[in-house]
C-alpha cells in the first residue's frame, strides 16, 4: 500500500482490523490487484449452470467426509474374530477392514451418517458430473475454446468412476468383494499379460492379503490428488474463457450477460453449497445405503444374490452380462472373448464421449470460437447422436440389473438379456431417428411461429363464417432469440476433375467427412431459417392473421 494511504487511514484514527490484516495479505500475495481484476467478474444466469457446481460441492462433501472415515477405517485384511455391538455377527472371523466398517456404523458417533454422506454424495457426484457433462454436450459448450475443458471435465468423469468403485471395495464385504472378483476375472481375460497384472494388483492370488490396502491409497490419495489438481484446472478454465450463454439481445460471442462475482455470484454460490449439502445429508439420514452387516463379510466361496455395482459402473456390468459366454481354444491357450470383447468395449463406450468435440469439428470444418450456446434442437445430428449414446448407455444399465429386473416385474430374466442384445443395436439407431425427427419438428415450429406468431388458443369466426385463430405476433426479444442461430453448409468434396482435365483423386475419409456434413448441415439436417424477405411477405398482410 502506499504511504499516502496508510497516511490517510492513522489520520482517520484506529485502522479497523479487517482493513489491516488485508493490508497485510496484501503486502504478501498482491490481494487487491487480484480482487479488483475478478471481483466484477460476469457470471450468466441459467439453471443449468448450476450442475458444476453440484459436481463441485459433492466432490467437496466427499473429501470432507472421507477424511473423517480414515480416522477410523482399517485397512488391513487381517483376519479378527468380532466382538463388536452388532449381536449377529459376534465371534465371526472377519478382516480388519469390515470389522472397523462395522465400528465406524455401529460405534463410531455421527460414524454411520458421515458414510451414508460419504457414499451418497458419491453417487450424486457421478450423476452430477453425468448431467453436467450432457449439458454441455447438447449445447455445444464443448466446441472451441473449450475442448481442452472437454478433455479435463471427461477425465473427471472417469477417475471418479474408478475412484468409487475402489471406495465401494474398501469395507471387503461380500458384495464389494464379489465387485473386486468380477474385476479380477475381467483383468484374466486379458491376453498373455492377464495373469501377470492380476498377480500384481493382489500381490499373488486373488484375493491375497494386500488388495485393501492397495485401493485405499488410490482411494484416498492417488485418485482424489489427481482430481483435486483437475478440477482446479477445469474452474481456472471456466474463468479464463469465461462463461457461455444462451443467445439474446445484447449477448454476443464478445459479451457476458449476467451478474457479477462479488457480491451476487458468490452469495447465491455459498447458499447453493449449503442447500447441495443439506439435500446430501437428509437423503443420507433417510434412504440407508450399504448396510454391510446384513451383507456380511468377504467370503471368495460366497456370493450373494442379487449383486449389484453402484450405478455408474452399471453399464459395464451390463456389457458382460449379456454378452454370449464365447470361449475358444488358440495355441493351446483359452481365450475368453465373451469377457474379453466387452472389456474392449468398455472404453469404447467412453472414449467415444472425449474425442467428439474433436469429430464434431473435424465434419463441420468449423474453427471459429463460440462463446453463445446451441438450442439442442438446432443441431439435430448432434442432439440425436446425444440421445443415442444415452440410450444406449441405458440398454446396458439394465443388462447389469438384469437379475432386478427380473425379479421385480416378473419377467424372464432371459428375455431380458435378449432385450438388451438386441436393443444394444437397436435401441441407439432408433433414439437417433426419433430425436432427429423431434429437433426437425421443433425447428419447424420455431420458424412457424416467427413468421406467424404465437397461437394464441382464441378462436374468431369471421363474418363470412370462417373461423380462424388468432396468432400473437412474437415480441422482437423472443424473435431475435429464435433465429439468432448460425446455420452452416455442408463441407462439398469440391470438383473431382480441375480446369485441365485432369482428375483428383478423392480420399475415403474426405468422402465420409463429406457425408457426415451433409447428415449434420445438409438438407436433412436443418430447416432453413425464415428470411427477412419471407418475414417482411407475411407480416406486411397478406396471410397473417
Ligand atoms: C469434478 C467434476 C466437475 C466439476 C467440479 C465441474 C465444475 C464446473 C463448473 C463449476 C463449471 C461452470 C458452471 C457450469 O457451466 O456448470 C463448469 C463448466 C464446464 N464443464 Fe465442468 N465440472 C466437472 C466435470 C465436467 C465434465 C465431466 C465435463 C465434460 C466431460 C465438464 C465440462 C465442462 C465444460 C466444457 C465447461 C464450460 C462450459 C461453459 O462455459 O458453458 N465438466 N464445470
Ligand atoms: C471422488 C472421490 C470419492 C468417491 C467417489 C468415493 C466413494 C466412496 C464409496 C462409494 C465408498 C464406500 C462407502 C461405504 O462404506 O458404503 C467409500 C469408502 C471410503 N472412502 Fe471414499 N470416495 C471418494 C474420495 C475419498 C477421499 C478423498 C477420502 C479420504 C480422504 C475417502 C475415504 C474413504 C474411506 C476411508 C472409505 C472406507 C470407509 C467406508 O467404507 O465407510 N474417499 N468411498
Amino acid at each position: 500500500m502506499s504511504t499516502t494511504a496508510s497516511n490517510t487511514t492513522r489520520s482517520r484514527g484506529k485502522e479497523p482490523a479487517g482493513e489491516k490484516v488485508a493490508d497485510w495479505v496484501d503486502g504478501r500475495l498482491g490481494i487487491y490487484s487480484l480482487a479488483k481484476a475478478n471481483m466484477r467478474k460476469i457470471f450468466p444466469d441459467h439453471w443449468s449452470f448450476m450442475l458444476g457446481e453440484v459436481c463441485l460441492y459433492s466432490f467437496l462433501i466427499i473429501i470432507l467426509t472421507g477424511v473423517y472415515l480414515t480416522l477410523f477405517f482399517h485397512p488391513s485384511m487381517n483376519e479378527v474374530v468380532y466382538h463388536g455391538s452388532y449381536v449377529p455377527l459376534q465371534g465371526q472371523l472377519m478382516s480388519e477392514a469390515f470389522n472397523s466398517t462395522l465400528h465406524i456404523s455401529f460405534e463410531v458417533r455421527g460414524g454411520l451418517l458421515i458414510r451414508q454422506i460419504h457414499h451418497w454424495a458419491a453417487l450424486i457426484f457421478l450423476a452430477g458430473m453425468f448431467v453436467h457433462m450432457m449439458r454441455v454436450f447438447f449445447t455445444g459448450a464443448f466446441r472451441k475454446p473449450r475442448e481442452i475443458n472437454w478433455m479435463f471435465g471427461f477425465l473427471l468423469f472417469v477417475l471418479g468412476m474408478f475412484t468409487g468403485f475402489t471406495g465401494y471395495s474398501l469395507p471387503d464385504d461380500l458384495l464389494s468383494g464379489t465387485g473386486v472378483r468380477f474385476m479380477e476375472g475381467a483383468i484374466l481375460s486379458v491376453p498373455i499379460i492377464g495373469t501377470y497384472i492380476s498377480y500384481f494388483l493382489f500381490g499373488g492370488e486373488f484375493p491375497g492379503h494386500d488388495f485393501v490396502a492397495r485401493f485405499y491409497s488410490i482411494h484416498i490419495l492417488l485418485l482424489p490428488g489427481i482430481m483435486l489438481g483437475l478440477v482446479v484446472g477445469h474452474l481456472i478454465l471456466v474463468f479464463y474463457h469465461k462463461h457461455t450463454q444462451f443467445a439474446g439481445p445484447g449477448k454476443t460471442n464478445n459479451n457476458v450477460v449476467g451478474m457479477p462475482l462479488l457480491p451476487v455470484y458468490m452469495a447465491k454460490a455459498g447458499g447453493f453449497f449449503f442447500l447441495v449439502f443439506g439435500a446430501i445429508t437428509a437423503v443420507a439420514a433417510i434412504a440407508q445405503i450399504n448396510p454391510i452387516w446384513a451383507i456380511g463379510p468377504y467370503r471368495p466361496d460366497q456370493v450373494s444374490t442379487g449383486a449389484q455395482p453402484d450405478w455408474y459402473m452399471g453399464f459395464s456390468e451390463g456389457l458382460i452380462r449379456t454378452m454370449p459366454g464365447w470361449e475358444i481354444n488358440f495355441a493351446g491357450h483359452t481365450l475368453v472373448l465373451g469377457v474379453f470383447i466387452p472389456l474392449m468395449i468398455f472404453p469404447l463406450v467412453l472414449v467415444a464421449i472425449a474425442v467428439y468435440p474433436f469429430l464434431e469439428a473435424w465434419v463441420t470444418g468449423d474453427r471459429r470460437e463460440h462463446h453463445i450456446l446451441d438450442r439442442p434442437r438446432n443441431v439435430p445430428t448432434r442432439t440425436a447422436f446425444g440421445a443415442a449414446w444415452i440410450a444406449w448407455y441405458f440398454v446396458l444399465l439394465v443388462g447389469g440389473g438384469n437379475d432386478l429386473w427380473a425379479t421385480h416385474f416378473h419377467l424372464s430374466i432371459n428375455a431380458i438379456t435378449w432385450f438388451v442384445r438386441i436393443g444394444f443395436f437397436v435401441v441407439p439407431v432408433l433414439t437417433f431417428v426419433v430425436t432427429k425427427r423431434i429437433c426437425l419438428g421443433l425447428q419447424r415450429r420455431d420458424k412457424d411461429k416467427v413468421l406467424h406468431g404465437r397461437e394464441s388458443g382464441i378462436i374468431k369466426r369471421l363474418p363470412h363464417g370462417e373461423f380462424i385463430e388468432v396468432h400473437e405476433p412474437l415480441s422482437q426479444e423472443q424473435l431475435y432469440t429464435l433465429t439468432a442461430h448460425h446455420q452452416y453448409e455442408p463441407v462439398e468434396i469440391g470438383p473431382t476433375v480441375d480446369e485441365n482435365g485432369v482428375e483428383r483423386k478423392v480420399g475415403g475419409t474426405q468422402k465420409l467427412r463429406a457425408k457426415l456434413s451433409s447428415a449434420y448441415y445438409g438438407e436433412d439436417g436443418q430447416i432453413s431459417k425464415p428470411t427477412v424477405e419471407e418475414y417482411k411477405e407475411i407480416t406486411s398482410g397478406h396471410g397473417h392473421h
